[in-house]
């Protein structure tokens, strides 16, 4: 018997482990989002005929280059970079760079296709792409970062432009770094382009990206508890990461009247009871940005529990927001989660849930958004970056933050037409079937070769 979306392949577990063994990562994003858009593809013949499966999940290109650089000692190392242009059929390829030991082709290719509905959703004419590179930053100087983003960009420069992709952060990515990417593109290139995003607004960059993630994320959420006629306000949050997207989550909860009551790196989670506020925030992205500190400090300086080496899903809290990275949020959690009386599961990180924590979301009767609607808002703003780019004119962060939030309600309204079923919403259904319809029906419209 042949699957039917692969006359060469009985099951979508052979397809990927005859064409991309060793991918676990990559296999986990296609098999969510197949399982959803298989019944549509069936049943429609065009996107059958045009062997729509096999084409949505091969990326267009995977580039991977060698980054030599100098170091502090003078000696000289060598990481691997990466481009995952994934998909370009709605627009220039788009999406963050990660510099992180664990970055690898299957993370980014997860990433990129991930990337690629997500965009979509934006309704942005952006295409899907993710890169990096396995360069571990912590302890480094800014010296050595420098050099790393100078080095990394002398290959990259080939093959980005406004035209054909446009990078922005993602992990240990921040405005800094692009910066320094950005300074370097200009020196080898001799141009001045909008060929990133996440760029300080003293030269090029939108105003607000740095929070959009974060604050969209909460948008988002404000809209699902809406339609269930409740509110942020008055309820508690539980946040895992420290970085742009959860700290920049948490501020927007806490301006909504929710309270945050902890945040996590890799080294464990503090539990705050008496919750964050925006000066213990600020604490938070002063005590990060300083290379290798932990969050365990945070207890000394204002109070609540620290657990070294631990995930806050234990802990009992009417919405939690995954922020941190990709299956960070296991089956055992989120049962936790369930049994504790959580009434909200929100992705503001990449794929945070295992497959089997997602089964176990899914069929609870809980509010669940996946990272590709909930999240989206960082990348909508960036497409707004690229208009501004374009036009040479920035706007102010009021309509940024308003674009925002209807994009945010947009992507919600989208997720609620395609994944309501006899009443009842799948935001994860509703998300891969809108992002899909919008790429497959562009590919169909361009045809093949
Ligand atoms: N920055 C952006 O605009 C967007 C980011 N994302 C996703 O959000 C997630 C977080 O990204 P950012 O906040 O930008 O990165 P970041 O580099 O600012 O922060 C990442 C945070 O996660 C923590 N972390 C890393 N590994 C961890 C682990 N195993 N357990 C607990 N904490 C861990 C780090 O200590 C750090 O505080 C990623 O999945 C990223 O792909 C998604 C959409 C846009
Ligand atoms: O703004 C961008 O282009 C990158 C955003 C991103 O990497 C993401 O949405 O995961």
């Amino acid at each position: 018997m042949t699957f039917s979306l692969s006359k060469r392949h009985s099951s979508l577990e052979e397809y990927l482990n005859a064409r991309v063994p060793n991918e676990p990562e990559f296999h986990q994003a296609v098999t969510e989002v197949i399982e959803d858009i298989k019944p549509i593809i069936d049943q429609h013949a065009d996107y059958k005929a045009a062997n729509m499966f096999e084409r949505l999940v091969e990326p267009e290109q995977v580039i991977t280059f060698r980054v030599e650089w100098q170091n502090d000692a003078n000696e000289i190392e060598v990481n691997r970079g990466y481009r995952v242009q994934f998909n370009g059929a709605i627009g220039p390829f788009k999406g963050g760079l990660r510099f992180h030991p664990t970055v690898n082709q299957s993370v980014l290719k997860f990433l990129g296709f991930e990337q690629t509905f997500k965009n979509a959703l934006t309704g942005l004419p952006m295409g899907g792409g993710k890169g990096g590179s396995d360069f571990d930053p912590s302890g480094r100087s800014d010296a050595e970062i420098m050099r790393f983003c100078n080095a990394f960009m002398q290959q990259l420069h080939r093959y980005i432009g406004p035209d054909i992709d446009i990078p922005a952060g993602d992990i240990n990515v921040g405005a800094r770094e692009i910066g320094f990417l950005f300074g370097a593109h200009r020196r080898i290139t001799n141009q001045f382009q909008g060929i990133l995003t996440g760029k300080s607004p003293s030269f090029g960059g939108s105003q607000m990206r740095t929070e959009a993630t974060g604050y969209g994320v909460m948008y988002f959420l404000q809209e699902m508890l809406r339609k269930n006629s409740a509110d942020v306000d008055g309820k508690s949050v539980i946040i895992s990461g420290a970085g742009n997207v959860a700290t920049y989550a948490a501020e927007r909860a806490i301006t909504m009247g929710g309270k945050v009551i902890s945040l996590s790196d890799s080294t464990g989670f503090i539990h705050d009871p008496d919750g964050l506020t925006q000066d213990k925030i600020d604490w938070v992205r002063d005590h990060k940005s300083k290379a290798g500190e932990s969050l365990a400090a945070y207890v000394k300086e204002f109070g609540g529990e620290w657990t070294e080496g631990g995930v806050p899903w234990g802990l009992q809290a009417d919405i939690a927001a995954p922020c941190a990275t990709q299956n960070e949020l296991d089956e055992k959690s989120a049962k936790a989660l369930i049994g504790n009386g959580v009434q909200a599961v929100i992705e503001g990180a990449n794929m945070p849930s295992t497959a089997a924590a997602k089964s176990v979301f899914r069929a609870a009767d809980i509010l669940y958004a996946p990272g590709k609607a909930a999240n989206a808002g960082g990348v909508a703003v960036s497409g707004l970056e690229i208009s501004q780019d374009r036009m040479r004119r920035p706007s102010s962060a009021e309509d940024v933050d308003k674009s925002l939030q209807n994009i945010m309600s947009d992507i919600h309204d989208a997720c609620i037409e395609d994944g309501t079923r006899a009443g009842n919403v799948d935001y994860v259904k509703g998300a891969n079937i809108a992002g899909f319809r919008k790429v497959a029906d562009a590919m169909l419209s361009q045809g093949v070769g």
